[in-house]
């Protein structure tokens, strides 16, 4: 099977996780775009989506599936979203899509966050995707020289402007051996909006496509 074939069998297994006449919330991504397909499908069973992304809300709409701003929802029982790389303590960095502050919000309102991903994503030890931080466009420079004291090379990624308005660094070179300790240390640096480091909320399950089948972790 193809990487994309991969994505496919994560994004329709994941439908088992939502629940009839309930809100679901939908990350960013190819994996996930599979996932939308796949809930479309029973569009007529669930009540609509809260999505973390501009992208995701127009590919939801443009599959009939209603779209709703996560102020207006007090729950959510499900977050269905990919992941750059996983480790084995369902630890993520997200954010290749740049879309990971609305990523975080909305799954820490979900009561479960399911992952989906081809097997490449799973690492033993996060890093070797360059981590994403989100920052505030006149903080660049401070917090790239912070990051830097951290041990990483950041790295602006030019032309692209978040949906929040903000810029993104891309950091290089970090072998992440304490996920939860880095992610607070980036999030306490003035000018940062989000690290892509998903630990503190990792995943509550993780849908892994294999050339064997799905493989489902908890
Ligand atoms: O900002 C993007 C998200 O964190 C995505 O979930 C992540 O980049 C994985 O994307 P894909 O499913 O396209 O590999």
């Amino acid at each position: 099977m193809t990487q994309d074939e991969l994505k496919k069998a994560v994004g329709w297994a994941a439908l088992k996780y939502v629940e009839p006449d309930s809100i679901v919330g939908v990350g960013t991504g190819s994996t996930v775009n599979h996932f939308i397909d796949a809930l479309a499908t029973m569009k007529a069973d669930i009540e609509g989506a809260v999505s973390s992304s501009e992208a995701s809300a127009a590919r939801l709409k443009a599959a009939g599936i209603p779209v709703f701003d996560l102020n207006s929802v007090d729950s959510l029982s499900v977050y269905v979203d990919g992941a750059d790389e996983i480790n084995g303590h369902n630890e993520m960095i997200k954010g290749g899509g740049a879309a990971l502050t609305r990523e975080k919000i909305v799954a820490a309102v979900a009561k479960k966050f399911v992952c989906i991903v081809d097997e490449s994503k799973q690492v033993d030890i996060l890093g070797a995707f360059p981590l994403p931080v989100e920052v505030i466009p006149m903080a660049r420079s401070y917090v790239a020289r912070e990051l830097v004291k951290l041990g990483g090379d950041p790295v602006y990624r030019e032309g692209v402007i978040t949906d929040n308005g903000n810029v993104i660094l891309d950091v290089y070179n970090l072998k992440i051996l304490d996920p939860k300790t880095l992610e607070k240390q980036i999030n306490n640096i003035v000018g940062v909006v989000t690290v892509g480091l998903f630990a503190a909320r990792g995943a509550d399950t993780v849908l892994v496509g294999t050339q064997s089948g799905v493989v489902t972790k908890n």
